[in-house]
């Protein structure tokens, strides 16, 4: 039986701007087993990124639990969530956030600096589709190639959690496809738990799980048995 590697226990976020109080999060409640492609879903300023950015360490929640692979990340301190974001987590973004002045290369090898146990920068350059364009600088990428250089920097660090927010959203739908193909066959391979946020329902049904999110709180969460690949989608 697969076990939970994220739990969510009744996680809420407020911010605070001067006298105003905005409920991001309102109890949320979900969990995710290990090696699954979850998808998170939702309309705009429903709180996806908020669930993906106290799930990487970058946000804490103001109330609740959340526990990954068994450790309560919402209790640790500034110390222990620096550790965390190094290591157990490969962050993915809508736009690719390449060093500009580093080649595609020495972009992956700096991610690599600061974890325990990476893959090399060259293997996983080569299994993105990237070996002829290591030494190429960002600016010298098409969008797809900068997202590929991105997700090899991810996987690189051999992180427990892979979380990718809206990494298609800057890309035309052919290499948005390729993208989503690459990380959904990652997934497989490696056994990596994959978080993915999309407004796009259309891709859907490529998760194991649909975790689908409006207004602060989880509306509902579908697990599916039979994901489809990329190709047997279509939008
Ligand atoms: N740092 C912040 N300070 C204040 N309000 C914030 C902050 N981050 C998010 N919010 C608010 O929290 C709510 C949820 O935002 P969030 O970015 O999580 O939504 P989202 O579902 O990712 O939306 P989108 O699809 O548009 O990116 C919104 O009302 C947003 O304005």
């Amino acid at each position: 039986m697969s076990e939970p590697i994220i739990q969510f226990e009744h996680i809420t976020k407020q911010y605070h701007m001067g006298e105003v109080v905005i409920d991001a999060l309102r109890g949320v409640d979900f969990t995710i087993n290990k090696g699954e492609f979850a998808i998170v879903a939702g309309p705009s300023g429903a709180g996806k990124s908020t669930v993906l950015n106290i799930l990487g360490g970058m946000d804490t929640p103001t109330d609740g639990h959340l526990l990954v692979d068994g450790q309560d990340i919402s209790r640790f301190d500034r110390k222990q969530l620096i550790a965390y974001r190094r290591k157990a987590i490969g962050f993915v973004f809508q736009f690719y956030n390449l060093v500009p002045n580093l080649t595609a290369l020495e972009n992956v090898e700096l991610a690599v600096e600061i974890c325990d146990h990476p893959f090399s920068p060259r293997k996983v350059l080569e299994q993105v589709g990237l070996e002829d364009r290591m030494q190429n600088f960002p600016a010298q990428l098409s969008g797809g190639q900068q997202q590929r250089v991105a997700i090899a920097r991810a996987l690189a660090k051999n992180p427990t959690l892979l979380l990718c927010d809206e990494p298609t959203g800057a890309l035309d739908s052919g290499t948005g496809r390729a993208v989503l193909k690459l990380l959904q066959d990652t997934c497989r391979r490696t056994g990596m738990t994959v978080v993915l946020i999309t407004h796009n329902l259309a891709i859907a049904p490529m998760g194991d799980r649909l975790i689908h999110i409006k207004n602060g709180v989880v509306e509902r969460m579908e697990t599916n048995p039979h994901p489809k690949t990329v190709d047997e989608i279509a939008w």
